[in-house]
């Protein structure tokens, strides 16, 4: 797949830090640091240089222990947060020849709106706990320019359809639902304007195994029916294993480990990668 395509999302040296560095840390030897942090001066470096490709219509799964940076890297590919440096470019987005994190916050409202959808772990960063779950998806909808009151309402219909919630309880709002629901309802606002690029940031976390299945069973169906590329954050590698045709393993801000996920199960490389699988045994 890689050689032919051309990714659908292109990520270059990404970079978060939080603290201006110092000499002895800047140039990020990771000898100077520990782990991710800066003994010196105390910045913390969330995401030190991060590059990968995702192609259309795969999932790229992204593991790592709490603290590798994995939420930080997806805030700041959502413009949740600033880079401190790094470049990103989306094929579908000016022909893939802008750098997303250098366009005006108008253009990346446009990109939030139209080009990524994002599922948060924490169903309140992604809802409006009191709006009609319907009416959590016109939000969307007139964010990116709808204005027709029937066209949101039959689009808002079918979404929540296809992610298994009756329209007989559309204008409820998510504070009714379960988890599962919540974050069922989160999935088809990430939906609402058919964005080619799905970030899904440990959207199973906290849920029951058995209601997690079932998100994830959503997920898988969302892709193989609409054909979207998605970026999975978990540290849950049997999530990983469950999702990703290719993954990507971060440790202390750094991607350790890249490749196809049953190649990454079968044979990882790096030590931490095989703790992480053997853990799995
Ligand atoms: N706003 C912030 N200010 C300072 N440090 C931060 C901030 N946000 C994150 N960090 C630090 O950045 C590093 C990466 O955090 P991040 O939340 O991205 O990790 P993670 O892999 O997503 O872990 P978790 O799943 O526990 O959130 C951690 O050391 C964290 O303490």
């Amino acid at each position: 797949m890689e050689s032919f395509e051309k990714p659908i999302l292109r990520v270059e040296n990404l970079r978060k830090q939080f603290g201006n560095g110092c000499d002895s840390c800047k140039d990020l030897k990771p000898n100077r640091l520990n782990k991710n942090y800066c003994p010196v001066c105390g910045t913390i470096y969330a995401c030190q240089d991060i590059s990968f490709e995702v192609f259309p219509g795969e999932i790229l799964g992204v593991v790592g222990e709490s603290g590798s940076g994995k939420s930080t890297m997806m805030k700041c590919l959502y413009f949740d947060q600033e880079v401190t440096r790094g470049r990103a470019y989306i094929s579908s987005y000016k022909n893939g020849k802008e750098n997303i994190f250098e366009e005006s916050s108008q253009q990346k409202r446009y990109i939030r709106n139209n080009v990524l959808g994002k599922v948060y772990q924490n169903p309140l960063l992604g809802l409006k706990m009191d709006f009609s779950s319907i009416g959590n998806i016109a939000e969307k909808l007139i964010a990116a320019g709808n204005r027709k009151v029937n066209e949101m309402e039959e689009r808002g219909k079918k979404l929540l359809e296809h992610v298994n919630i009756s329209t007989l309880r559309m204008k409820e709002p998510p504070k009714n639902f379960s988890g599962g629901m919540q974050q069922r309802v989160q999935i088809a606002k990430a939906l609402s304007n058919n964005p080619p690029i799905l970030l899904l940031d440990e959207v199973t976390t906290g849920l029951d195994l058995s209601v997690q299945a079932n998100v994830l069973d959503l997920i898988k169906k969302i892709q193989h029916e609409l054909g979207i590329s998605m970026v999975v954050v978990s540290h849950d590698l049997g999530v990983i294993r469950m999702l990703a045709d290719r993954t990507i393993v971060m440790l202390n801000g750094s991607v350790i480990e890249k490749g196809l996920t049953d190649q990454i199960l079968e044979d990882p490389q790096h030590e931490y990668t095989q703790q992480l699988v053997y853990s799995l045994l």
